[in-house]
């Protein structure tokens, strides 16, 4: 995941490949709760790891229910089967509004006195449409800030004090989850009656007692009546689906009414498999339709997936994608160039219809979507979030409480620009998508770690099937213990970028021809190289792996550094060690760092940096960094290895050290790091095109 400030997307021209997507949110949260309210073992196979599943399972530990996750993700989860462990909890449930509703009705109807609460934003994110309703029933739940809004404080009820002979009504045009925190939550109170146990009105149940422990209040129909026109339907097709696995049919009568029967008791079925997000498969639906290349296979959801957002690709194939399906996959690829203009309620697919929005800048005509008043009330008010980010890239757009409308982005009119993603994920996703504009210009994704609500690895994954014509690159060469390495690093870190020490390859080069028994005389100049060119290298956790064996610390000793300096002066095998250098170049961007970056392996870079500093402190920071390893050495010696090291690598034939003519100069010796970080960033910037965000 980047974890950094902002990620720079650089124009991307096409597409090609496979990609498995993450288990899907909507699915992976009612599993959990399902499983967790179940008697027995549940076993999740393909759960989502993401910050919002992850509240989810804290709060269900912090009830009490066992989970246990093996190797390979699996997840074992011990029922409570109706029995409340810990019957008083604060609970944290971030922006998660798949663990918010449910879990507030779930435990107002399980007895308890539980805090819940969130993120500022989901302190903004109503709810009292789905507290009404339980308050209807007898529930005692109480607003801890702004009535109609978490946080919450809800407080225990006997379960036979709940007025279930009349249907419950909740309104179903705001959200769509008050319907399914309804339909989780209620079998509880249709359950055979258990045993009386004596309760009244508000007292604590008794620690691992069985509800409902006031009586029976259960052995009888549950009516849930929606009033209002419910928006969303496709996901309550998700809840009465899941919910038909742990054993619950929901009877419904069109969408107005569910009938939960009496005695209805969830049972675990043993394992259940997560299908893939279809909202995440939106964005590389979209990818597909847009991309120049051969097509996108998408992973673990096809067309006959239980989830609404699904239907996406009708949508993407009424604007000009060709979409193929199986058993579990999608494949995606353009057929219709520009993309069609569409007019659609996306009422049915509100999340996935963020995407049509990026796709519409593609599209011949102005694309409307309609019936998206729920955008609103989301992670971030999605209507205002996407016209304002739309129009930052150069679009006209119309928005209205319930609709925006997108004017297509001619070419040359694309400005680029630094996307603001309001701690929304599906902003920060469905943005990517500008990056295949025509006008080549990148994309500046501000706080990317959003995506890490569902969709962690989003970047990386669209990077792995992605082109770039051009994939950024910084150099920073100049002489021994300058500090580029320590410098790349930190630049490679705030950038999200990928970081190469070049001068390891020449270590390791030095390392296998000792090895080997060679010397890096003429003679056997062709066999180092050949050793060079098929380096069984590996580079894990900041260790460098030599067939397996960790080489790191023999890497790091001056007479190391002395043999790479030695082989490094063999034309041959500075020739044999091109390609890999290149190959570090990668989405979304390489620093780089050695003696000859900027003037031969990336001789395009856009920014080159020779970093240099006097000798004498060269040498000070050399000796302190081997005396703090517990190396013992002295200044002078250091010294003198650093010189002579700098001037066979700057006397050599074949790339000898020296900065390219466009490098900027920078002489650390007065410097700390940081300094010399925030300057390097600093050229960075100059040389991009956004404004300083
Ligand atoms: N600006 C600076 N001020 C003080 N110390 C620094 C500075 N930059 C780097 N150092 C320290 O100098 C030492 C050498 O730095 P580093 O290993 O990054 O140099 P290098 O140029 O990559 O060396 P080599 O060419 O041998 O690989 C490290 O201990 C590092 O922490
Ligand atoms: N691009 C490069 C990088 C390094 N070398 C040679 O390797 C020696 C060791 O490099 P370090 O950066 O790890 O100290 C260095 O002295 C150079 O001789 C190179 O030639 N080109």
């Amino acid at each position: 995941m980047f974890s950094t400030p902002f990620l720079d997307i650089p124009a991307l021209s096409g597409a090609a490949g496979t990609v498995r997507l993450p288990g899907s949110k909507s699915i992976s949260n009612r599993v959990l709760l399902l499983a967790a309210l179940a008697s027995g073992t549940t076993t999740v196979h393909d759960l989502l790891d993401s910050d919002d599943t992850r509240v989810m399972l804290d709060a269900l530990a912090a009830l009490g229910c066992s989970i246990e996750r093996s190797d390979d993700g699996t997840l074992r989860i011990e029922g409570l089967g109706g029995r409340l462990r810990t019957p008083r909890a604060s609970l944290f449930l971030g922006n998660a509004g798949t663990a918010m509703r449910p879990l507030t009705a779930a435990l107002a109807l399980l007895g308890g006195e539980f805090e819940l609460r969130g993120v500022p934003r989901m302190h903004e994110r109503p709810i009292g449409d789905l507290v009404d309703a339980l308050t209807q029933l007898g529930c005692r739940v109480d607003y801890l800030g702004n009535p109609g809004y978490p946080p919450l404080q809800i407080h225990p009820v006997a379960l036979d004090s709940l007025q279930l002979d009349t249907p419950i009504r909740v309104r179903g045009d705001v959200s769509s989850q008050f319907l399914t925190a309804l339909l989780l939550a209620l079998p509880l109170a249709a359950r055979a009656p258990a045993p009386t146990l004596p309760a009244s009105r508000g007292s604590l149940p008794p620690e691992g007692a069985v509800p409902p422990w006031g009586g029976p209040a259960a052995g009888r129909d549950i009516v849930i009546d929606v009033v209002g026109e419910l928006i969303s339907k496709p996901y309550i097709e998700i809840t009465l689906n899941l919910l038909a696995r742990f054993g619950i049919t929901v009877q419904r009568e069109g969408w107005q009414r569910f009938t939960i029967p009496a005695g209805s008791q969830y049972r675990s079925p043993g394992d259940i498999h997560v299908e893939a997000d279809a909202s995440s498969a939106s964005y590389f639906i979209a990818l597909g339709a847009i991309a120049e290349g051969s097509g996108i296979r998408i992973e673990g959801v096809g067309a006959d997936s239980i989830q609404g957002d699904i239907r996406f690709i009708d949508a993407a194939r009424q604007m000009g994608a060709a979409v193929d399906s199986g058993p579990n996959w999608l494949a995606v690829s353009r057929a219709a160039w520009p993309l069609k203009a569409i007019d659609i309620d996306a009422n049915h697919i509100p999340d996935a219809a963020m995407t049509l929005a990026v796709m519409a800048l593609y599209a011949d005509g102005p694309s409307t979507l309609r019936n998206i008043a729920s955008w609103r009330v989301k992670e971030t008010d999605r209507i205002d979030a996407m016209a304002n980010e739309l129009r930052k890239l150069g679009a006209t757009v119309e928005d209205g409480p319930d609709f925006i409308r997108i004017h297509p982005l001619p070419a040359t009119g694309w400005r680029a620009a630094s996307i603001k993603t309001y701690d929304d994920h599906r902003v920060a996703m469905c943005f990517s998508l500008a990056a295949f504009n025509p006008d080549g210009v990148a994309v500046r994704i501000l706080e990317p770690h959003c995506v890490a609500k569902t969709f962690p690895d989003y970047f990386e994954t669209l990077f792995s099937v992605a082109h770039a014509p051009e994939v950024p690159v910084i150099c920073i060469d100049g002489p021994t213990a300058s500090g580029k390495g320590t410098l790349t690093v930190e630049v490679a870190r705030r950038l999200g970028y990928h970081y190469l020490d070049s001068g390891t390859l020449y270590r390791v080069t030095g390392l296998v021809m000792r090895r080997a028994g060679l010397d890096a005389g003429p003679a056997h100049e062709t066999r180092i190289a050949d050793l060079a060119r098929a380096l069984p290298l590996v580079f894990s956790e900041g260790k460098v792996l030599l067939e397996g064996e960790d080489v790191s610390e023999d890497l790091r000793t001056e007479a190391a550094g002395m043999d790479a300096s030695r082989v490094s002066a063999l034309p041959a095998v500075r020739v044999a060690l091109l390609a890999l250098q290149r190959s570090f170049r990668r989405l979304p961007g390489l620093v780089a760092d050695g003696r000859d970056m900027g003037t031969v392996i990336f001789p395009d870079a856009e920014l080159k940096v020779y970093l240099t500093a006097s000798a004498a402190h060269r040498a000070e920071r050399r000796y302190k960094q081997l005396i703090s390893k517990g190396i013992s050495t002295t200044i002078d010696s250091l010294r003198a290895d650093l010189e002579a090291r700098d001037l066979r690598d700057s006397s050599r034939s074949v790339a000898p050290l020296k900065p390219a003519p466009d490098a900027r100069l920078l002489d650390n010796s007065h410097q700390t790091i940081e300094q010399s970080v925030v300057q390097v960033l600093a050229w960075w910037q100059e040389v991009q095109p956004f404004e300083s965000s």
